[in-house]
């Protein structure tokens, strides 16, 4: 898998290097290639941001940069194999189906936008060559893309084939199919007495049909109180 990331600020994606994305790339597991947007720039200012057109407050950022820059990294052929994601507020939710169905993908380029955004345009041009992603990490807003294409990487890169020492620890994740929507239930670990506070006597019983079944309680309750959106979803095991 390579990866590329387009911004203002490439030096955001250098502890890519450090963390275990790092690690996949040393294995040759992903590719990571950081652009800085001005180097397809011409002007002595190195431009990328004009006023909006139809007035408004902020900078919009300029076209013209980003379709050099696509020319360049990506190529001026149609392919739908290659997934262009470009994080907005307005973007759709991302979840982790959508991390799933991006890890087998072989290229992914990362579009962070800053100021209050990127001209509609270079969206609608990507649309027309790549496969294109508009996505939100939430309803909140940031200051660029550059935080939600870390996030977004790191969300991918985990479920590559390969990458994750144990790839069963992932089936029992939140959020993941095998887990039925439901949240993850609390864990532990030794000491079982620490600060006064006790590992339930259940996980300790060697039990594991008692343990399975604290577990899921566990998972049922959390999701109720703290995602009963989830509780509704087909693909919960609580309705
Ligand atoms: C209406 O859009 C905006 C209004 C004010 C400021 C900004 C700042 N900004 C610029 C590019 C950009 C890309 C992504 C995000 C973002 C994504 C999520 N989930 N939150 N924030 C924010 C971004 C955008």
């Amino acid at each position: 898998m390579r990866l590329d990331y387009l911004s203002i600020f490439p030096a955001y994606f250098d502890v890519l290097d450090i963390s275990l994305v790092g690690k996949a790339a040393i294995n040759g597991l992903v590719e990571i290639h950081a652009h800085d947007l001005r180097d397809w720039t011409h002007d002595r200012h190195r431009t990328v941001d004009d006023t909006p057109c139809g007035g408004g407050a902020g900078m919009v950022m300029k076209p013209d940069p980003w379709g050099e820059a696509f020319d360049e990294i990506i190529g001026t052929e149609s392919d739908p194999s290659v997934h262009v994601i470009f994080p907005a507020p307005s973007g759709t939710p991302f979840t982790q189906s959508a991390a799933a169905e991006l890890s087998s993908a072989q290229r992914i380029v990362f579009c962070c936008g800053r100021y209050e955004g990127i001209d509609h345009r270079v969206i609608d041009y990507a649309r027309s060559m790549w496969t294109v992603h508009e996505v939100s990490l939430g309803d909140y807003v940031l200051n660029g893309g550059e935080v939600a294409a870390l996030a977004i990487t790191e969300a991918v890169v985990r479920l590559v084939p390969g990458f994750m020492g144990n790839p069963e620890s992932l089936a029992e994740e939140s959020f993941s199919a095998g887990q039925d929507g439901l949240l993850e239930y609390p864990l532990f670990t030794r000491p079982v007495s620490w600060r006064g506070l006790d590992v339930p006597e259940v996980l300790m019983s060697g039990h594991h049909g008692r343990i399975a079944s604290w577990r899921r309680d566990e998972s049922v309750r959390l999701t109720r109180e703290r995602r009963p959106d989830l509780t509704d979803s087909d693909s919960s095991g609580i309705h």
